[in-house]
């Protein structure tokens, strides 16, 4: 379980992290997702003691990330892949890693094997590890010990397709086991799949938090008619939001509500569809537009 409280973190006059309250519970995969820029890295950051809070607080499994005794036992962390030294081999890196944390020589060997680090390249030193390569032994890393907790800053970043899909089914199966994973990224459709739970942040502050299902729900209806003028008009004059969306309207209807409306209306419908993620992008878009740097420059 992570909480956290009003955590907050300021810059000088500038507030990266405002107010932020969020948990992450056990068994459950949260995707924390937000624009470049929007605080997802300093809140992770100050999760795991390494940014102290201006304001607020931040806990794993109950208490301060620092206070915990051997916190690699209990919480694996992946911040940044590069934050290793360079010189070290990647069995080097994993060896100290199982010194510190008090564990046998073979933990190492199987860790390279679940992230499908072959006994060449863990040989190598890390100056000449591909993105993708430092990516999987940084997960390496934070599984190591066991943990009971994930913290994953933008895992994904680097790894080829057969990396990400190896990737999600790891992170499943470790939610299903009862593990507490906070994985963040800038692209919906990077965590969609495998997030069971949504924690949206733009400009420092949460704007959405909820079970995906609940935001999918909330991210409407799609549909396409022969009369998309008419039709949102009609759909307005209910009562209901309408947006554009790629060629199709999107509305905060039900589907059922809008074919009820187009049916009135004598409108043909084309195309009717739950927005599904396709609308929850949009919905984000538009919560974190004014952290939006295209939003910015149109
Ligand atoms: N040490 C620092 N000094 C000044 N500003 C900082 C510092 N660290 C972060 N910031 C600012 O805080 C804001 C949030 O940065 P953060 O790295 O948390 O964003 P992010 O959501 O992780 O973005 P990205 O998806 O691009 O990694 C940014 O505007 C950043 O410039």
């Amino acid at each position: 379980m992570i909480t956290v409280e009003h955590l907050t973190r300021r810059y000088g006059s500038y507030v990266a992290v405002d107010d932020v309250s969020f948990e992450v519970r056990p068994g459950s995969v949260t995707g924390f997702l937000g624009p470049n820029g929007a605080g997802k890295s300093t809140c992770m950051r100050m999760i795991c003691g390494l940014t102290p809070p201006s304001g607020g607080v931040a806990r794993v499994l109950g208490g301060s990330y620092t206070d915990l005794p051997n916190p690699g036992r209990q919480v694996g962390v992946l911040l940044d892949a590069a934050a290793q030294h360079n010189g070290r081999t990647g069995r080097e890196i994993l060896s100290l890693g199982a010194i510190l944390m008090g564990l046998p020589k073979s933990r190492v060997d199987e860790m390279l094997h679940l992230v499908g680090l072959n006994g060449d390249e863990s040989k190598r030193r890390l100056r000449d590890y591909s993105l993708g390569m430092r990516q999987r032994l940084g997960i390496a890393h934070a599984l190591l010990g066991d943990p009971k907790v994930l913290i994953l800053d933008e895992p994904a970043n680097g790894l080829d397709p057969a990396g990400i899909r190896w990737m999600r089914t790891l992170l499943r199966g470790f939610a299903d086991e009862g593990g507490t994973v906070l994985l963040s990224s800038h692209l919906l459709h990077e965590i969609e799949v495998v997030a069971d739970h949504f924690i949206v942040i733009g400009r420092g502050k949460i704007v959405a938090n909820g079970p995906k299902s609940q935001l999918m729900a909330a991210a409407g209806t799609s549909v396409r008619s022969t009369d998309d003028m008419r039709l949102a008009g009609a759909l307005q004059g209910a009562g209901f939001a309408v947006d554009g969306v790629g060629g199709a309207i999107r509305t905060d209807a039900e589907p059922a509500q809008v074919g009820r409306i187009a049916l009135d209306q004598q409108i043909a419908l084309i195309e009717l569809k739950a927005a599904g993620s396709a609308g929850l992008e949009e919905m984000f878009l538009q919560l974190t537009a004014a952290d939006a740097r295209e939003g910015v420059a149109a």
